[in-house]
């Protein structure tokens, strides 16, 4: 097995080319099939329907490979045309850019297969399988653990990532192993010391690695009618306490222990708040929504504002846990 030591030194997706505009290719939605696969590239493909805020320009490159060999030929085509590439999952934690990402854009989230196994009470689980969808099946098997993941729209690949995580419970707490792809090509089977877990972070946020399977250890045996009733009361809890009825990604910024980021911002007064058509939720201050229109830069300059009104009442400069992609005014 490979050591982190030489993981540290393979390159990073994003580094094969250096940042820069997109192409006009003169091609829009021209479709690139890649030899040997069943997969083709889409050119100049609009990402808002990719992401849960439906904001963001174009792809300059677009593919959704559905297995392993058309992700490596998807790779390659990369590499031969110095494309930097970026990772989508669910697209529920992002934030991309009106100008749109230069390169090549891979969505993992139909990479699809799930083996729930008797024997071990440990759920294999490709990254493109929606982490809420798993979390009835795993209910409705009477299998304890992910009753917490309910309501999060996102991919396993994605929570792996983000060590997403909810009523105390997250990611890293279950994960056995993630498997992932590494710039070279090889996979590699890495454990939850390896990626370095804390609170909402792994090493796998800096686009080292693509992120293909999951391994998750769950409890069967339980009764499938209390487990549903548990994650049912999770989904009922979250509906009344986040605003689900409009375009969101969830918290925009990590909890700044002691606080919560929701507490501060509602006694910074700024519930209801709005920016073109970003607005500060009024049913949780730390969810921005799309009221219908927003651009990318609305809710960006809406999460600054948001950020300096906290810094000027509170002294606390507010991280965000919502990914940037592509070009933005300023680096956080
Ligand atoms: C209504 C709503 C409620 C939410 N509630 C919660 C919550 O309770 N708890 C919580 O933790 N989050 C929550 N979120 C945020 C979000 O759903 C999670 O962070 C989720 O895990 C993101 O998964 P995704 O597949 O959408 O990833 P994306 O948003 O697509 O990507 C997130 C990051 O992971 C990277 N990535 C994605 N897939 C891969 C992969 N296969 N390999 C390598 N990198 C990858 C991306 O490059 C990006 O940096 C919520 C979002 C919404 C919209
Ligand atoms: N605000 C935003 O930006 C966004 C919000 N969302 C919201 O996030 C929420 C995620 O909710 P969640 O329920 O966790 O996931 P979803 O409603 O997305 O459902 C995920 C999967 O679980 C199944 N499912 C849902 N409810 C049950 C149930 N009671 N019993 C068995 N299976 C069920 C669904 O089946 P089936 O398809 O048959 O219903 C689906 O396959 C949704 O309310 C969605 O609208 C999603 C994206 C963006
Ligand atoms: C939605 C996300 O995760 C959520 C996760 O769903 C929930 C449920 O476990 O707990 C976290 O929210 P949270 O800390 O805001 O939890 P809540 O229970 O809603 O609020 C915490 C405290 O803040 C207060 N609060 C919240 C919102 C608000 O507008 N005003 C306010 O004062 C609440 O009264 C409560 O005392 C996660 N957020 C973070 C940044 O850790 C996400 O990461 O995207």
């Amino acid at each position: 097995m490979i050591t982190s030591q030489e993981l540290g030194k393979i390159c990073n997706f994003s580094d094969l080319t250096p940042q820069r505009q997109i192409k006009d290719h003169g091609d829009n939605g021209k479709s690139i099939y890649l030899p040997g696969t069943d997969c083709s590239l889409k050119t100049h493909t609009s990402l808002s329907g990719f992401t849960s805020y439906r904001v963001g320009g174009e792809a300059e490159y677009y593919v959704s490979p559905q297995n392993l060999e058309a992700l490596k030929a998807s790779i390659e085509f990369a590499k031969e045309n110095y494309l930097a590439i970026t990772i989508l999952g669910a697209g529920s934690n992002l934030l991309v850019s009106d100008r749109g990402i230069p390169g090549l854009v891979i969505a993992t989230r139909h990479l699809r297969s799930k083996y729930f196994n008797p024997d071990t009470g440990q759920l294999t689980v490709s990254a493109g399988e929606s982490i809420p969808a798993l979390a009835w099946d795993a209910a409705a098997l009477g299998w304890e653990g992910l009753e917490w993941a309910v309501g999060i729209p996102g991919t396993v690949g994605g929570a792996v990532v983000m060590n997403a995580g909810a009523h105390s419970s997250c990611i890293a707490d279950m994960l056995v192993s993630a498997q992932v792809l590494c710039p070279d090509g090889t996979l590699v089977t890495l454990t939850p010391e390896e990626l370095g877990y804390t609170y909402r972070s792994s090493r796998l946020q800096g686009g080292k690695w693509i992120v293909t399977q999951a391994t998750l250890q769950l409890q069967p045996g339980a009764d499938p009618v209390v487990v549903t009733d548990r994650t049912k009361d999770h989904k009922k809890h979250r509906l009344s306490t986040q605003p689900y009825s409009y375009p969101s990604c969830g918290s925009v910024f990590r909890n700044p222990q002691p606080y919560t980021a929701g507490w501060l911002i509602e006694q910074t007064g700024l519930k209801g708040y709005q920016l073109g058509g970003a607005q500060v939720a009024q049913l949780h201050a730390n969810f921005i929504v799309n009221r219908g229109g927003a651009k990318a830069s609305d809710i960006f300059s809406l999460i600054r504002h948001v950020q300096n009104q906290v810094q000027e009442r509170w002294s606390i400069w507010l991280e965000p846990e919502v990914k940037m992609l592509g070009e933005f005014p300023a680096v956080f």
